[in-house]
């Protein structure tokens, strides 16, 4: 009997994807909680002489990772998001790349609503005032916040996730804006089903109008640093910015000045830049009263996890069968 196609998976991911592995290849996992090094990757690669790369956002996948096996047939991450994988190195090698698109969208609307809900109404710093032995009473203006009902939510990037985002704003009788390279008329029309009337503006008018303003774009060149200076002074200063999108999105620096100098209230981030964001970052010093700060875990339900997982081994089994992926990366 040939020998089975090898693969190497970069951490443990649920027993979904692994025991689906496990069926048909010789299955190598790099078991730290940590993620190896590239030139860990490169080496484990190049012994293994691997078919199939199972990877993680935090891995950085570049044509030197590509060519370390001369096996390599397919790549597929654990992520709906592969800007860590070097999309032109592998079109020009003619390595399909997977992903996980769906599975994962209204688990990670959730945590967008989650951290918006959390920086509005000041969550954290009221656990914090509790544990801190400061509650004597209950006070008429204390750690108020402002209404979440009735209020406009600006969502940058009516995607998969964007439009759960927004679809969840029903409950909230909220009024919806949102911009993008272009109207997405599907999106609106499912909204407009579920009750929300979703509005395609420009990002200038999202950001002048929105009272709280959700981040759902893929990083790409265009989207890096796409809210910066002169977009949070665009911001009303009782805005609050939602970041589960990608930490390089939000210039880092501009949005300690924009917390510092008042231009906007608060911001909840499950990403940031750098990732992990280091707890003595210049960033932490806003937490909790300005900023809510969570380890990148918007997709992080169980049952979405073992989504993932299964999806990112049909990914890996399709490529290696030689057939389509299920679900493929755009190679754009
Ligand atoms: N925090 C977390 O754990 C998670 C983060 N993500 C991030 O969320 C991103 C979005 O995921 P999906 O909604 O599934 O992707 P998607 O591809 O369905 O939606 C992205 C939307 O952004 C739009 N877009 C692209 N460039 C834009 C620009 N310059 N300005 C405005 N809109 C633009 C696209 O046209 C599209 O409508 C992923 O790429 C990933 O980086 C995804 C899942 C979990
Ligand atoms: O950030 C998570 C992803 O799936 O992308």
């Amino acid at each position: 009997m040939a020998d089975k196609p090898t693969v190497y998976v970069t951490r443990r991911i649920p027993d979904a994807g692994i025991e689906r592995l496990e069926e048909d290849y010789d299955v190598h996992v790099w078991e730290e909680k940590t993620p190896p090094s590239k030139e860990h990757i490169i080496e484990t690669l190049a012994d293994l002489e691997a078919e199939g790369l199972l990877c993680l956002l935090s891995d950085d996948i570049d044509g030197e990772v590509m060519d370390a096996s001369p096996n390599l047939e397919v790549i597929s991450t654990f992520s709906v998001g592969y800007d860590h994988i070097d999309m032109d190195a592998a079109a020009e090698r003619d390595i399909p790349v997977g992903h996980t698109p769906g599975v994962l969208s209204e688990t990670t609307a959730d945590f967008a609503w989650s951290l918006l809900m959390t920086t509005a109404r000041r969550t954290v710093e009221g656990q914090d005032y509790v544990l801190d032995g400061e509650w004597e009473t209950w006070g008429p203006t204390l750690l108020t916040g402002p209404d979440v009902h009735h209020a406009t939510l600006g969502v940058i990037g009516m995607g998969n996730i964007g439009t759960e985002v927004a679809r969840r704003a029903a409950g909230f009788d909220m009024d919806v804006l949102y911009s993008d390279v272009e109207p997405n008329e599907d999106a609106e029309a499912e909204l407009a089903e579920a009750g929300v009337d979703a509005q395609f503006v420009d990002q200038d008018e999202l950001l002048a109008e929105s009272d709280f303003v959700s981040l759902h774009v893929p990083l790409m060149d265009a989207t890096h640093h796409l809210i910066s200076e002169s977009e949070f002074k665009q911001m009303k200063e009782e805005a609050i910015l939602i970041n589960t999108s990608r930490g390089p999105v939000v210039d880092p620096d501009a949005l300690y000045t924009a917390l510092e100098k008042d231009w906007i209230t608060r911001a909840g981030l499950d990403v940031t830049e750098p990732e992990p964001l280091p707890a003595d970052h210049e960033l932490t010093d806003h937490v909790p009263e300005k900023l809510v700060v969570t380890p990148h875990i918007a997709s992080a339900s169980i049952q979405t996890r073992n989504k993932m997982a299964r999806m990112a081994a049909d990914n890996l089994a399709a490529g290696l069968a030689g057939n389509s992926l299920p679900n493929s990366a755009h190679q754009d």
